[in-house]
Formats: structure tokens, sequence, C-alpha cells
């Protein structure tokens, strides 16, 4: 059996239905793009990745290894905002950062940027931090759900305003470890 056809046809979480939206092949391709793009863009730089979790563990995994720049360093801090599938507004910061920043360069790594709330309290408090450059890339982005008029430096998807799970993103905590994405169903 291939991996592709392991794929469910529908995932069930707390009562909502969820059908297949980017397959693991898929995703794993777009990754592959975003990281040859940062390898050209920090060339010759020792970059400072910070992992926003928790969403972002599993594409910041595959996305730092696929960079291949050894002279990088890996960390992480910790935002919340979202209780189901709604943001409460409210941004909080769980786990900060033990760095130092001044001069680095910086790459904040995220799963999904729907109001931008979150990226933009994130790159506020980094920037105060004094570093030498500040990049930012999602694995999604959903323009259309936009309340701040941020947009990523890297986006490895474009996507429509639908609620998703599955490859680091959550409902309630759960489904996180789901190999493909998914959408909920209409
Ligand atoms: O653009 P926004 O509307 O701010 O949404 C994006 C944020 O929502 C998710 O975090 P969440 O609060 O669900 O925490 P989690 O990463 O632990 O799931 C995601 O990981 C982003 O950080
Ligand atoms: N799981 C999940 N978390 C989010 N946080 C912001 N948007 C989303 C989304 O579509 N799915």
């Amino acid at each position: 059996m291939t991996d592709d056809e392991r794929i469910a046809e529908e995932v069930v979480v707390d009562g909502l239905t969820f059908v297949p939206f980017l397959k693991r092949d898929e995703i794993r391709r777009q990754v592959k793009r975003v990281a040859s793009e940062l390898r050209r863009d920090l060339e010759g730089k020792r970059p400072l990745f910070i992992c926003v979790l928790n969403g972002a563990f599993i594409f910041a995994a595959d996305l730092i290894r696929e960079c291949g720049i050894n002279d990088c360093s890996v960390t992480f801090v910790r935002y919340k905002s979202y209780e189901g599938m709604s943001t409460t507004g409210n941004v909080k910061q769980l786990v900060g950062l033990t760095e130092d920043l001044t001069g680095r360069d910086v790459v904040i790594i995220e799963d999904i940027v729907d109001t931008g709330l979150t990226a933009k309290q994130m790159i506020a408090d980094i920037k105060k931090q004094g570093p030498e450059s500040v990049r930012f890339v999602t694995l999604l982005h959903k323009p259309a759900s936009s309340k701040t008029g941020f947009t990523p430096d890297y986006a490895a998807f474009t996507i429509p305003p639908s609620f998703i799970i599955g490859y680091g993103l959550d409902l309630d905590g759960k489904v996180r470890n789901l190999k493909d994405i998914y959408v909920i169903k209409e």
C-alpha cells in the first residue's frame, strides 16, 4: 500500500466532519519549494528559526531539515488565541524566548495566518529585541480572513477562509498528528 492510499475519506472530531484538502505529497512539494526560496534568500547568513508552538511543530521540523542550512539555530515560542474554531481576539504569549536576538537574522515559522492577529503581535514583540532582519514563513495563508492586512513573506499555500485541521493544526488540541490537511465539510 502506498502512503497516498491511507488518506481517510473523512475525519470526525467532536461531532464535526472534515474532508481531505491538501494531501501529503503536495504538502511535501510545497515545503520543498519554500525551503529552496529560504535557502536562496539566507545564503551566507546564520539564521535563527523561531518555531511558533503549538501548531507549527510539524511544518517547522520538515522545513528546517529541507533548508539544509547547517549553520542555523532553532528555538521556540508559544502563542495562543483560538478556542474551538474561532479566535478569542486575545493573543497570549505562553512561552517566550531566552535567546539574544540582537543582530540575528530571524525566521519566524508559523502553521497558519488567518486573521493575522498572532503574526502582527509576534513580529512586534520580536522587532523590539533588535534583530538584523525578520522573515515570516507560513504553511497556510488565508488572505480573505485578514483583519490586519498582514501578508507573510513566504507561504506554502494560499487557501480560502474555511477551518482546517491536520499536519500540526488542531481542533481543541486534537488531530495535530494527521499526515494530510482536512477542511471542514460545509
Ligand atoms: O492569524 P490568526 O487568526 O491569529 O491565527 C493564527 C494562529 O492560530 C493558531 O494558533 P492557536 O491559538 O490555535 O494555538 P496553537 O498553535 O497552539 O494551535 C496558529 O498556530 C496561529 O498561531
Ligand atoms: N486548526 C486551525 N487553527 C487555526 N488557527 C487559525 N486558523 C485556523 C484553522 O483554520 N485551523
